[in-house]
């Protein structure tokens, strides 16, 4: 009796340092399933999907986004998987034909029921927003605008997705959704390290936006948000009539006004040897222009090539005659003086990168353009065959009308020329006011921050290797200790 209670006593299994041991590798383990639990949940989720249609002046494009499905609030989650251009022209070219704007959406939007998971058809939710195009086709003919709306809404809910409506966006939305996505995909809006200001260069309208030094004067021109538990209080302001085929237009309307012989436009943005017929009314039908001077239904569009000149005739359609604060930039505009980096997107980047001209600095600029403008139209065409003749005839003028926007109209300058990054994307995303305007309506950016996540990945992973080889470790500790006590008892009982 006494024998086998010493044999009990000194069983290993009921030493202290056995039983400290045995619990601390329990609760290690009970720790390391824990957290991998917790962890793993979060990369097994699934995606979530959004469609938003730019139905800009020139063209329409539909984008689809996706994000994890349980990280909806966390920063740099949305991205874009897939764009569609729509073929033809923006949809308030059917004015005329309603029906028409709608049904031209239809190829780009059974794509979209190709590229998100059926699963999710019914909801994922559909936004469209239309911009300057549709601003101007409201102005001159607003039954014919609301058709054109009801077209493109009438086709949108034929699709099994959620549809959420078809609107024309206001100037400031436009400015700052852009300001929202270029911030969003560049993460600056979780850190707050400072903000990228927004340039975009449509067809009929552009827009600057940025967070300025300077009191906002004009109420017109403010927007506050509070993002991520951060407040910003944003200058914005989009130039209805100023994007680059409105201003194209005025300033040929300009041109007309001092032309000799009614059926020759001398032009010098548009290179030497280029000789066409156009119609008058393709310049002067368009609500931005007000005087709409006598004239023959064609005329000849002949180009001079002659850069200086160019710009001098570019600059006659910024008016700055009147300013009404202490500062603006055209047009009796408020503006405060740009602060910090820019993203310049649209139009900004297709002409500037084209042109080459999206480094180096504004004198070099200057210095390209010139020789640009000067170059033959005979040897333009030969240097880019590939190149729509129509795009391609049209860049001297673009790039002189970016500058002269850049320089005279908001004031950049050769010391912060610099600051100005002409983009197309920011990773996979197009910057653009699409995303913006989506993680806005479906609430994806909170005023305050989210919590946060209970580890990085890398300190996960850090983390789940020490503690494994800890627990092993100890494994080995505890068996060498059961092997020499249980070796001891034996002895002992010999
Ligand atoms: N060179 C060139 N121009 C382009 C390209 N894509 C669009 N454009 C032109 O650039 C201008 C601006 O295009 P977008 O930014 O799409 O303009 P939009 O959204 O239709 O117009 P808004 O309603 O004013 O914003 C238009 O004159 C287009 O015809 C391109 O790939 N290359
Ligand atoms: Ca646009």
């Amino acid at each position: 009796m006494d024998e086998q209670r010493e044999v009990q006593v000194k069983n290993p299994c009921h030493r202290p340092v056995f039983i400290i041991l045995t619990a601390v590798i329990a609760v290690g383990i009970i720790i390391v399933v824990s957290i991998s639990v917790v962890q793993n949940k979060r990369i097994s989720q699934k995606y979530k999907y959004g469609i938003v249609l730019d139905a800009g002046s020139s063209h329409t494009s539909v984008f689809i986004y996706e994000w994890p499905a349980e990280k909806e609030n966390n920063t740099g989650m949305v991205r874009q998987t897939h764009t569609c251009n729509v073929k033809g022209k923006g949809i308030s070219s059917y004015s005329a034909n309603p029906e028409g704007a709608g049904m031209s959406l239809q190829e780009c939007m059974e794509e979209a029921k190709q590229k998100i998971p059926v699963r999710r058809h019914l909801e994922t939710p559909v936004y469209l927003g239309a911009t300057a195009g549709m601003r101007l086709l409201k102005m001159e003919d607003e039954d014919a605008s609301e058709k054109v709306l009801a077209s493109v809404g009438r086709s949108l809910q034929k699709y099994p997705f959620s549809f959420q409506g078809a609107r024309i966006i206001l100037g400031q939305e436009e400015g700052a959704f852009g300001w929202i996505t270029v911030n969003y995909l560049s993460d600056n809006l979780r850190t707050a390290t400072g903000t990228l200001g927004a340039l975009d260069l449509g067809g009929a309208s552009t827009q600057i936006t940025f967070v300025p030094k300077q009191e906002i004067e004009s109420q017109d021109n403010a927007i506050d948000f509070r993002l991520y538990g951060n407040d910003y209080h944003l200058y914005t302001h989009s130039f209805l009539c100023f994007g680059k085929d409105q201003v194209l237009r005025l300033s040929l309307a300009e041109k007309f006004h001092s032309m000799i012989d009614s059926t020759l436009l001398r032009d010098p943005c548009f290179h030497t040897g280029y000789n066409l017929s156009k119609k008058y009314v393709d310049v002067f039908d368009t609500p931005c222009i007000k005087e709409k001077s006598a004239s023959p239904k064609d005329f000849f569009h002949v180009g001079e090539g002659v850069w200086v000149e160019c710009q001098n005739s570019v600059r006659k359609v910024f008016n700055k005659s009147h300013c009404g604060y202490s500062t603006c930039s055209f047009d009796g505009v408020f503006q405060p003086s740009v602060e910090g980096k820019f993203g310049a997107f649209s139009a900004f980047f297709f002409v500037m990168d084209f042109l080459n001209l999206t480094s180096g600095t504004l004198h070099e600029a200057k210095l390209k353009m010139k020789r640009y403008c000067a170059t033959p139209w005979k040897e333009i065409v030969q240097r880019y065959p590939s190149i729509k003749e129509k795009y391609l005839s049209e860049y001297c003028f673009s790039g002189t009308y970016i500058l002269t926007l850049l320089e005279d109209g908001y004031k950049f300058t050769s010391n912060n020329w610099k600051d100005i990054q002409f983009i197309k994307k920011i990773g996979d995303s197009d910057a653009g006011w699409t995303l913006g305007y989506m993680l806005n309506l479906t609430n994806m950016i909170p005023a305050e921050a989210p919590d946060i996540p209970l580890m990085a990945h890398g300190g996960y992973v850090s983390f789940m290797v020490l503690f494994t080889l800890l627990i092993f470790l100890l494994f080995f500790l505890a068996f060498l200790y059961y092997r020499r006590s249980t070796r001891t008892a034996q002895k002992d009982i010999i």
